[in-house]
């Protein structure tokens, strides 16, 4: 399996107005991989998925979806992506078939009710409910729908935002196991969480950020919860950025905030607009 990153941040750097919201971040997540953005409240995570959807637009640097630049090309990046926003949108009054069928139909996969039953199933939505109204679905049902979604458009990675809040343990446990397949299935899976159980239980690298940089990046396997939860609430106080491998830290190189950002952000005020209608559609009504 190739080892090209499907997802890629390059010294990216995104700015809210006058404030620095990720400051040269660097990160990279190949095919058959799942890499967890761990990070405070306000760390960055939530707008390292949106530069990649193309929702903001890169100050500087890069958001690149399958080599594409989300920042230029916004509606070619998402055609690659499947998006799972923390609460699942879905119309409340088709049920999950006619859902999966309607989200697939916007993006030109026509499904017959027998495939979509299949896939529904396949993402472990109970044969009884797939034909109910989604509005007494719960979040675990409606995720399902949208990794559902997400298989039948044969995204190459998926983008998954808090995906286990609010979840009991058993609906977390089952929402690992569809991660897991879907990373089986070669996807490249970049999943932005404050739940280190379910990082660990799923995630191939875990990167910490805080104040819009990567501070620390581990490989998860053979890394205790305690081990992380100590490595992270370390990194959540500290100043020094480190990296981890193999259970040896080395520094993260400090990435320069862009001085020359308020420039550049000029140049990209086209892709901003476009950013911000896309933006503007996405809080009416999310697809995943
Ligand atoms: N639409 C917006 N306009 C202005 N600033 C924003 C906007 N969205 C996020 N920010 C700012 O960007 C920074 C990063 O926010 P972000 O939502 O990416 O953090 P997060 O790590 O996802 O946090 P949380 O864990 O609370 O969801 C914060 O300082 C936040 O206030």
């Amino acid at each position: 399996m190739s080892t090209a990153p499907i997802l890629e941040a390059r010294r990216l750097v995104i700015r809210r107005g006058d404030r620095v919201t990720l400051d040269g971040l660097d990160l990279a997540v190949p095919a058959g991989c799942v890499y967890a953005l761990l990070g405070g409240n306000g760390a960055g995570k939530t707008t390292t998925l949106n530069a990649l959807l193309g929702f903001v637009a890169a100050a500087s640097g890069q958001a690149l979806v399958d080599g594409v630049d989300a920042s230029r090309q916004p509606m070619e990046a998402r055609r690659r992506l499947a998006y799972l926003p923390e609460n699942v949108a879905l119309y409340p009054y088709l049920s999950g078939v006619e859902n999966l069928q309607y989200f697939c139909a916007l993006s030109e996969v026509r499904l017959d009710a027998e495939r979509a039953r299949g896939l529904l199933t396949a993402a472990g939505l109970a044969v009884e409910a797939q034909g109910r109204r989604v509005a007494g679905y719960s979040k675990g049902m409606r995720q399902k729908v949208g990794l559902a979604i997400a298989q039948a458009r044969q995204a190459r990675a998926m983008l998954l935002d808090e995906p286990t809040s609010g979840l009991d343990p058993a609906a977390a446990n089952e929402f690992a196991q569809s991660v897991l397949a879907a990373r089986a299935a070669g996807m490249a899976i970049l999943m932005a969480t404050h739940d280190l159980f379910n990082a660990l239980q799923v995630a191939d690298r875990i990167g910490i950020l805080r104040e819009g940089r990567l501070v620390a990046e581990l490989p998860a396997r053979d890394v205790a919860h305690d081990e992380l939860e100590r490595i992270y609430l370390r990194h959540a106080r500290d100043v020094a950025p480190s990296r981890v491998h193999a259970g040896t830290e080395t520094e993260i190189a400090p990435t320069p905030t862009s001085a020359a950002a308020t420039a550049t952000a000029t140049a990209t005020a086209t892709a901003t607009a476009t950013a911000a209608e896309a933006e503007a559609k996405a809080t009416e009504r999310t697809s995943p």
